[in-house]
């Protein structure tokens, strides 16, 4: 798979003059786990705002699969296959592991059609799987107001999956969680990479480790340089603007 999935011309954001995004190139394979690093305001965050179509851009352009995106309101850009993950979990919390799964991938229904009505056997399968990826078997009759940070992250990665998305975009997966589940999210997303393209975006460094092929560097609203893991923590711009400071932390 070497078509483009993404790719994104001299982007730039301005927010009262203030350029968070700046003449920013970026482009992406099909099938890629792409990790985006780069230290707080380098423009993370709005760099997937203009991408799902939150923000627009001052100037430049996002193409998806070839179609340029400009002025799509954010459902018809979700439509079109871009899930968003963020930061904090947005699960329904009376709801069980496999009712928010089943609601997730149930979209055009409601949550009485899909709490009361039986689900078809590809759906039932479907949720099955996605309850083994997510290694939340176990626990899917359980209300997911019980889980843990953790099982949450992951219970909302499956949701996200559940909508069938050409493009996963996740914004910091494994802020506040122990090394053991920032392992298991970590895991489960090199698991998801195998038939899906995903960007990440993340500060911990451990995890970048953990789950990085091509890692892209962002600073002051441009990409400072990309690389493999090794590569860019070896470059000396990154040490300066980023690592370096991370260490003096
Ligand atoms: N709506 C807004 N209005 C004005 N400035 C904004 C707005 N959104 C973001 N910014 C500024 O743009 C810059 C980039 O912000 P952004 O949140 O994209 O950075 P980030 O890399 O995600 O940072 P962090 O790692 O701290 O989350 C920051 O200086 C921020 O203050």
């Amino acid at each position: 798979m070497n078509e483009k999935i993404l790719e994104i011309e001299n982007l730039t954001v301005s927010f009262d003059g203030f350029k968070a995004l700046n003449q920013l190139n970026f482009s992406m394979n099909a099938g890629e786990l792409r990790v985006i690093i780069g230290p707080n305001g380098a423009g993370k965050t709005t760099f997937l705002d203009v991408i799902t179509g939150k923000v627009q851009p001052t100037e430049g352009r996002v193409l998806f699969e070839g179609r340029n995106l400009q002025r799509m309101p954010e459902h018809k850009i979700a439509r079109l296959g871009i899930g968003r993950k963020f930061q904090t979990p947005r699960v329904f919390l009376n709801l069980t592991v496999r009712e928010n799964l089943d609601l997730a991938g149930n979209r055009n229904k409601n949550v009485f059609s899909t709490l009361f009505n039986r689900s078809s056997s590809t759906e039932n399968r479907n949720v099955a799987g996605l309850l083994e990826t997510i290694g939340l078997e176990a626990k899917a009759n359980l209300k997911a107001a019980l889980l843990s940070h953790g099982e949450k992250q992951r219970l909302e990665i499956g949701m996200l999956v559940a909508q069938s998305p050409n493009l996963l975009l996740v914004d910091e997966p494994v802020a506040g969680l122990t090394d053991e589940e920032t392992e298991n999210v970590g895991n489960l997303l090199l698991a998801l990479s195998k038939d899906h393209s995903i960007i990440v975006i993340e500060h911990d460094m451990e995890f970048v480790r953990q789950i990085a092929r091509q890692v892209t560097v962002l600073h002051q609203g441009s990409v400072l340089c990309e690389g493999s893991m090794d590569e860019v923590q070896n470059d000396p711009r990154v040490i300066e603007v980023y690592l370096g400071r991370q260490e003096e932390a």
